[in-house]
């Protein structure tokens, strides 16, 4: 089977701070990516490159065999990508807003409509659908994010870090939701930071630290090379330089340093 995202020895550096150091990873149709790491070692980067939104890097990065750099449209067209962080159009209503992404994807209206009242349903905002963003909470504009990148039922799923702001409840929707895009044969690359849940609906976890990869496997399969431990122990093991309990004393003592 050809993989559907390859990701070839693939760098790229900010100025002269190198921040993605010879990545390579190939996924396969179908498969849920979890991919982890702590703050700064490059996730979000490597999203943006996957996204097309990045183009300076060296390496060779193709989505279905298209080039990221080159065909960026086509690439486009196939992912759905959700950021952690995004401007809504405030003065919109998600009505409006999940319309006008439906046009730029050259959805027809009704499917558009339908879809938009499905998502929005399932997230328990059908009656704020023509209620301005501007006064929503932050986990309504991320669910609104969510359904935008959505709508136009693409292949490839990219969240990246999708359930920050989220309720509990919306969180387990959303889990279940990874759960059926996958058994619908969608790809899925997930960012998170949330190890339980990426844990449960992983099938293979990439866990990259200081821009290069450090594991890759199932979550059986790197409890077998780390031993017997949940995925937050395996990463804390595999990306911690010092004691963890060490740095939370330190930082206890700083607090009472200042009173
Ligand atoms: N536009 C930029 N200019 C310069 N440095 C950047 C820029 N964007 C990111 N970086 C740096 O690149 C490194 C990787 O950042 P990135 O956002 O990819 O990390 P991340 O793994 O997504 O982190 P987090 O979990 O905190 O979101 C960090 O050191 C960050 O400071």
């Amino acid at each position: 089977m050809e993989p559907i995202i390859s990701i070839r020895n693939l760098s790229k550096s900010y100025g002269t701070k190198t921040v993605l150091q010879d990545i390579n990873v190939e996924i396969y149709p179908g498969q849920v990516i979890g991919y982890i790491g702590p703050n700064g070692a490059g996730k979000s980067t490597t999203v943006k490159i996957l996204c097309g939104l990045l183009t300076d890097y060296q390496g060779t990065v193709t989505v279905n065999g298209l080039d990221v750099k080159t065909q960026t449209l086509d690439v486009k067209k196939q992912i759905g990508y959700i950021p952690e962080l995004a401007e809504l159009y405030d003065v919109l209503t998600p009505n409006e807003y999940l319309q006008f992404t439906a046009t730029l994807y050259n959805l027809e209206k009704e499917v558009a409509t339908q879809r938009i009242e499905k998502i929005m349903a399932a997230f328990g905002l059908e009656a704020n659908l023509n209620q301005r963003m501007d006064t929503f909470s932050k986990g309504m504009r991320q669910k609104v994010l969510i359904a935008s990148g959505l709508l136009h039922n693409p292949g490839i799923i990219i969240l990246d870090e999708p359930l920050s702001g989220l309720d509990a409840n919306s969180v387990i929707i959303m889990k279940e939701l990874i759960s059926r895009l996958a058994k619908d044969g969608k790809t899925i690359f997930y960012c998170s930071h949330m190890m339980d849940v990426v844990e449960k609906v992983s099938d293979r976890i990439v866990l990259i630290n200081g821009g290069r990869i450090v594991a890759d496997g199932s979550f059986e399969e790197l409890k077998q090379q780390q031993g017997d431990k949940s995925l937050e122990q395996i990463f804390a093991s595999l990306t911690a330089t010092d004691s963890l309990s060490a740095a939370a004393d330190e930082l206890a003592k700083a607090m009472e340093s200042r009173s």
